[in-house]
């Protein structure tokens, strides 16, 4: 089954109105390949998800940055996934390392969101990595599958999930992984899925890879077998989030 290239821009907590509005009319007279080709997600952050869906153009999609863990109530600062589905949000991004790191979502609950918010009917952004240590001790692949398993154990339907591979000592560093490095986790996630889900999942399951991806490197990166697409950083603020984008030209012609 081909697996359609992904290419999400996570703006994380940045942006005045009038940045995003530049972002916003940059991407628009951006010249890219067409949806047949590649699916493009920003995600600004939840105070500008209204401006961003109204003026972004409709061949791009939109994405939160996280949502409450069920249904909304007294749970003061929080986002629900209803309020997303009732705003036309069609996105989330879940697990990212800046929330499992700072501020303590576990493997279990990060399970909970993107179980809860596929429920609601969200298509869900689950990102997944391991932090330089875990990586120098040797423990990469455990550690992905345990944040992995996490995730299978709540969620039966894979359709809506896009599994994001984000290596913590790779974020905002400029320290990119290697394609190779890239590649053999991605491989080793895509066996895991296999052995652990179904081939089809497998086969089907986009996994993208996040961490100091620019326009300079990731054709490289997008050339790997089982890299699927980007969630951009940094990069995803600047116009070369074109460039990114127009990365998935190295697939189609594969
Ligand atoms: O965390 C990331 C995307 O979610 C990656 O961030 P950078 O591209 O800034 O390294």
């Amino acid at each position: 089954m081909g697996r359609k290239f992904f290419v999400g821009g996570n703006w994380k907590c940045n942006g005045t109105n009038e940045e995003v509005k530049k972002i916003i009319s940059t991407l628009n007279a951006g010249d890219v390949p067409s949806q047949d080709v590649v699916e493009v997600v920003v995600s600004p952050p939840f105070v500008f998800l209204p401006l961003t869906k109204g003026s972004l153009r409709p061949d791009f999609h939109v994405a939160a940055q996280n949502c409450w863990v069920k249904k909304g109530g007294a749970y003061t600062g929080e986002i629900s996934a209803e309020m997303l589905v009732n705003l036309d949000i069609p996105w989330v991004i879940l697990g990212h390392s800046e929330r499992r790191l700072i501020l303590g979502e576990s493997n279990e609950f990060v399970g909970d969101k993107v179980a809860y918010a596929l429920s609601r009917g969200l298509k869900v952004i689950a990102c997944v990595g391991e932090t330089l240590e875990q990586r120098e001790s040797g423990s990469t692949l455990e550690v992905v599958a345990a944040q992995t398993k996490a995730i299978a154990d709540r969620v039966s339907d894979w359709t809506n999930v896009v599994v994001a591979y984000e290596p913590v000592w790779a974020i905002g560093t400029g320290k990119v992984a290697t394609p190779a490095q890239a590649q053999e986790v991605h491989a080793e996630l895509r066996k895991w899925l296999h052995a652990n889900i179904s081939p089809e999942v497998a086969a089907s399951t986009r996994i993208i890879y996040g961490g100091s991806v620019n326009g300079a490197n990731c054709k490289e990166l997008a050339a790997q077998p089982d890299v699927d697409g980007f969630l951009v950083g940094g990069a995803s603020l600047k116009p070369e989030f074109i460039d990114i984008i127009k990365s998935a030209e190295v697939k189609k012609s594969a």
